[in-house]
């Protein structure tokens, strides 16, 4: 049976997304995402979504994230903005106040400037200093580095084998947290322009370094902020792709404590729709 498979990236951060309504049977979507993320002619996705619903007289759209190794029930903030936009798109879903259900948990977003979407997180589940890093939880757990402590230059930040870093350095992080599911991102905050952040992720259930992450974007911007490495409110973050992610934090009326933070970057379709045969598990 064959099924159509859009091609999107948010950030860089590269996804596919099927919409289930056009399958009559069920799925197993956490044994099929890995061939889907094996694409043909294109470099490998980095996630799935899949459309469960979408409503446009509320503007209420329902989707599932999995990891390429067929993890699911993660947040994926870049996933998060791509579904958004798809919905917007293929069934003209409300511009400027959207709820995404992703995983079963309610998300609220706006769309602006064409391809622009501004997700809203609640606050993060969990953040610990440990040593001279930070662990934070924003629905995907994540270990942030401040680059500065192992390297000298930007030059060097760009050069660096984060594949060797995480692979020799994942298990102590999941032993001083006592948690397996660890992305782990590396920081650099720019010399000169002292909002900007240069970011690499190394990330669980793809196990290699993405073009983007939403959530490490997020988890290292509110990371900061509250270690006073940053003072900015409003943080910009360059990830590999160099498509820029901004990070707003959102405060209570004295300006004191965090009550969320907006994830705002772009979001795109990227290449035609495919086909892919959900009986051989590989595309057309
Ligand atoms: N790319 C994502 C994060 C997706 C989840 C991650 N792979 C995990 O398993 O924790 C993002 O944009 O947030």
């Amino acid at each position: 049976m064959l099924i159509e498979v859009e091609h999107w990236s948010g950030a860089g951060n590269r996804f596919v997304i099927v919409d289930k309504r056009q399958i009559s049977i069920n799925s197993q979507w956490n044994i099929l995402v890995n061939s889907l993320c094996k694409r043909k002619n294109l470099p490998d996705a980095e996630g799935l979504l899949v459309l469960l619903e979408k409503n446009k007289n509320n503007s209420t759209c329902k989707y599932d994230f999995y990891n390429p190794d067929g993890s699911t029930g993660i947040m994926c903030g870049n996933g998060a903005r791509c579904a958004v936009r798809h919905a917007n798109l293929t069934d003209n879903v409300h511009l400027n106040d959207i709820e995404l259900i992703l995983n079963g948990c309610s998300y609220r977003a706006k769309l602006f400037d064409n391809d622009r979407v501004a997700l809203e997180l609640p606050l993060y589940e969990e953040l610990r200093f440990i040593d001279s890093w930070i662990y934070v939880n924003v629905g995907s757990h994540h270990i942030v580095i401040d680059a500065r402590s192992i390297i000298q230059s930007l030059d060097e930040f760009h050069q660096f084998d984060i594949i060797k870093f995480a692979k020799e350095n994942l298990n102590f992080y999941r032993e001083k947290t006592k948690i397996r599911n660890l992305n782990l991102n590396l920081a650099y905050l720019d010399d000169v322009d002292q909002s900007m952040i240069y970011l690499r992720t190394y990330e669980n259930g793809v196990y290699d370094e993405t073009q983007a992450c939403g959530t490490g974007a997020v988890s290292t911007a509110v990371g900061f902020w509250r270690k006073n490495i940053i003072k900015n409110t409003t943080i910009h973050l360059m990830p590999k792709s160099q498509r820029l992610l901004i990070v707003h934090l959102k405060f209570d009326n004295n300006q004191e404590s965090i009550l969320g933070m907006i994830l705002e970057g772009d979001a795109r379709q990227d290449a035609p729709v495919t086909q892919f045969d959900i009986k051989s598990m590989k595309y057309q």
